[in-house]
């Protein structure tokens, strides 16, 4: 086992608070050398731009969903990885906010390749202390999320008052009375908290999913409809579904709107629309996020919304081999596309 490299799956639903967490691990001065794959919904990638130390080598996996596509993308990049051993410490996986890590962990025990050489350490999940009441109602890998993990991070604390961290620490112990429970701010934690733990417990995951070891989890022949003529990537219609006993959910109508363009945008335009619309559709956005080109601005302005709380930032300045593009992602369920398109084309400068 001690040969082994160690695999942290990071997870939790979108906006949780999982970029933020990778970002302090790969921060700080830790002396190890990660390799870092990361997954996302949307046809843009735009959290691969959100990872801050570039020192890091950060591996995209394909969009869609993790159980069916992505699993097979997963095993190549590890077994690539694998070919490089000795070149880094360990691996941290972070998948989208959209996944059931059921599948994800399962890869490093059903693939005897993958798992002749790297080892579960854990499974880190990031809740989002304000929207996890809700979402366990409506977003059903929300449920896996908190099952399947060994440690929770109860984030943005900062939000939520004591009775609702309570509430929430509740709610997640009745899912899961195992998983170690931080509340975090800013997912600031001891990286000894996360990382090494040896804490993926096949034993209480057999318990949850009795047929865990068997899943072929690319080969359920389910009824994905990926809608090729729409330009914002896919909606899944589908339902819960059983596959060699194992569970795997899907969120029916969750989409994605991507918005590109090279015209540089009016800061003066863009912020007052974009608050002025999540105050509006902030219910049915559930994640926004953004690299924006300013005009006149030589930096690259970072945004990200999380139902109608907005944050932003200048992140860095644009290189000169750059395309000064600007990228935005919206995901969320019913998103007025009209709307947002239309708004979006006011704000160019
Ligand atoms: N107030 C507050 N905001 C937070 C906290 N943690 C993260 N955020 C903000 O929440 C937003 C989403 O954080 P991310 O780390 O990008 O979330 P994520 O889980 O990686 O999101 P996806 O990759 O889209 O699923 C960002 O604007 C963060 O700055 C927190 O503890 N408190």
């Amino acid at each position: 086992m001690s040969d082994k490299t160690p695999v942290t799956v990071l997870t939790g639903y979108l906006g949780a608070g999982k970029t933020t967490l990778l970002n302090r691990i790969l921060s700080e001065q830790h002396g190890k050398k990660y390799a870092v794959i990361v997954n996302e919904f949307g046809e843009i990638g735009i959290d691969n731009d959100l990872i801050v130390n570039a020192d890091e080598e950060v591996f995209e996996m394909n969009n869609g969903c993790v159980c069916c596509t992505v699993r097979g993308d997963l095993i190549r990049i590890i077994e690539g990885l694998m070919r490089r051993k000795g070149k880094f410490d360990a691996i941290i996986v972070e998948t989208t906010g959209l996944a059931d890590p059921a599948p994800v962990a399962q890869t490093f025990f059903v693939d005897e390749e993958v798992g002749k050489k790297t080892r579960l350490d854990a499974v880190v999940t990031v809740a989002d202390a304000k929207w996890l009441k809700d979402r366990l109602k409506d977003a059903p890998e929300v449920k896996n999320q908190i099952a399947f993990a060994d440690v929770i991070l109860v984030n943005k604390a900062d939000l939520v008052s004591e009775a609702d961290l309570e509430d929430v620490e509740a709610r997640i112990r009745g899912i899961n009375p195992y998983a170690k429970l931080h509340r975090t701010t800013r997912s600031e934690i001891a990286l000894d908290q996360v990382l090494d733990r040896k804490a993926f417990d096949l034993d209480r995951i057999l318990d949850i999913e009795p047929e865990f070891l068997h899943g072929d989890g690319h080969a359920h022949d389910h009824d994905h409809h990926h809608d090729h003529h729409h330009d914002h990537g896919h909606e899944h219609h589908h339902h819960d579904h059983h596959h060699h006993g194992v569970k795997h959910y899907h969120d029916e109508d969750m989409q994605s709107l991507s918005l590109k363009t090279e015209k540089p945008l009016d800061p003066d335009k863009f912020f007052p629309w974009i608050q002025k619309l999540v105050a509006e559709d902030g219910p049915a956005i559930l994640r926004s996020k953004g690299i924006l080109s300013f005009k006149d601005d030589p930096d690259r302005f970072v945004f990200q919304g999380v139902h109608m709380i907005l944050d932003g930032d200048h992140q860095r300045p644009w290189k000169d081999d750059e395309k000064r593009e600007s990228r935005l992602v919206f995901i969320g369920r019913h998103l007025p596309e009209e709307k947002i398109r239309s708004g979006f084309e006011t704000c160019i400068a």
